[in-house]
């Protein structure tokens, strides 16, 4: 077993530090897992919105990734934002030859609005990274790219995550509620058998990078050797206190609290790495 666990996030940035690899490595230091990131996008963000992105040179992404796997093996890895079929394509490749724990955030559009994806790219995902995928978190704009058909309710949610495991590929899928009326449900669908995760809604705006640090405490979980439903009882418990213990950050919508859990007096859980070299 490996002295910590160290984890690793592929994806854009976010200069505010709500979203993006910012919310992705306060997450992983929260659950004292050390962590890395590539950044694939850099992008011009704040709680009002997105200004501008500027996409790395998908070769340049590639020399991030090999610095970290020449260097410090990561004991799972998360995808963000990733714009451009070309980087992940690559990206694919790079995880084939590097296997273990990865969790695909399929950030498509920021909840301001802006793409963050390419519109040919949300189908590229199909062939490349999702059948590589331990864990795939869509919400429900996400999921229903991914499957082709609306989701309403939480039968078409379920629907979905066994959808994007036994036609798609992917290990395992949690199809989030954040988007659907009601408590805030989500559905992980896993060998065969359904996990339903439920808090309640918070009444907020201030709900930027939910997803980012959801998906990131997942990988942090998985990097120590927890099982999937493990995994996500932690993000569901995590990102529920990070929205609860709001800031009050920002001008726009604003981040969530990524010391919430702690104020609960949660221990991180930090045990060594899961071996998987
Ligand atoms: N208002 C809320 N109150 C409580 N939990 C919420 C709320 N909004 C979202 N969640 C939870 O936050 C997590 C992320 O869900 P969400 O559907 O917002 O993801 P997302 O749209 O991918 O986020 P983002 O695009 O901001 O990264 C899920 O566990 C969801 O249930
Ligand atoms: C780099 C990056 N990744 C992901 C998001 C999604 O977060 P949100 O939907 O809350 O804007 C983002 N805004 N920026």
């Amino acid at each position: 077993m490996s002295p910590i666990a160290s984890a690793l996030t592929i994806a854009g940035t976010d200069p505010t530090g709500g979203a993006g690899i910012q919310a992705d490595l306060k997450s992983f230091q929260e659950r004292e897992v050390y962590g890395m990131s590539v950044a694939t996008s850099i992008v011009a963000q704040n709680t009002l919105g997105v200004e501008d992105v500027h996409h790395l040179p998908v070769p340049f992404i590639e020399k991030q990734l090999h610095a970290v796997f020449h260097d410090i093996a990561p004991q799972a890895v998360k995808t963000g934002m990733i714009a451009t079929s070309e980087m992940m394509e690559m990206i694919a490749m790079e995880l084939k030859k590097n296997r273990m724990p990865y969790v695909m955030d399929p950030v498509m559009v920021a909840k301001s609005g802006h793409s963050l994806m390419e519109e040919k790219t949300r189908k590229t995902i199909q062939g490349s990274l999702l059948p590589l995928s331990t864990v795939v978190t869509p919400n429900v704009p996400e999921a229903e790219i991914l499957v082709d058909f609306p989701i309403k309710d939480q039968e078409d949610a379920k629907k979905a995550a066994k959808v994007i495991v036994e036609d798609l590929g992917a290990q395992a899928a949690v199809v989030k509620g954040g988007h659907l009326p009601g408590e805030a449900i989500d559905v992980l669908y896993e060998k065969k058998e359904y996990h339903f995760f439920k808090s309640p809604r918070t009444e907020t705006k201030h709900t930027h990078g939910t997803g980012c640090t959801f998906s990131a405490v997942i990988t942090a979980e998985l990097a120590k050797g927890k099982s999937i439903p493990e995994a996500v009882k932690i993000g569901k418990d995590f990102i529920t206190a990070a929205i609860h213990y709001t800031l009050g950050v920002g001008r726009g919508n604003g981040p969530t609290n990524h010391w919430g859990l702690r104020l609960q007096g949660v221990p991180n859980n930090a045990t060594g790495g899961n071996d998987n070299e």
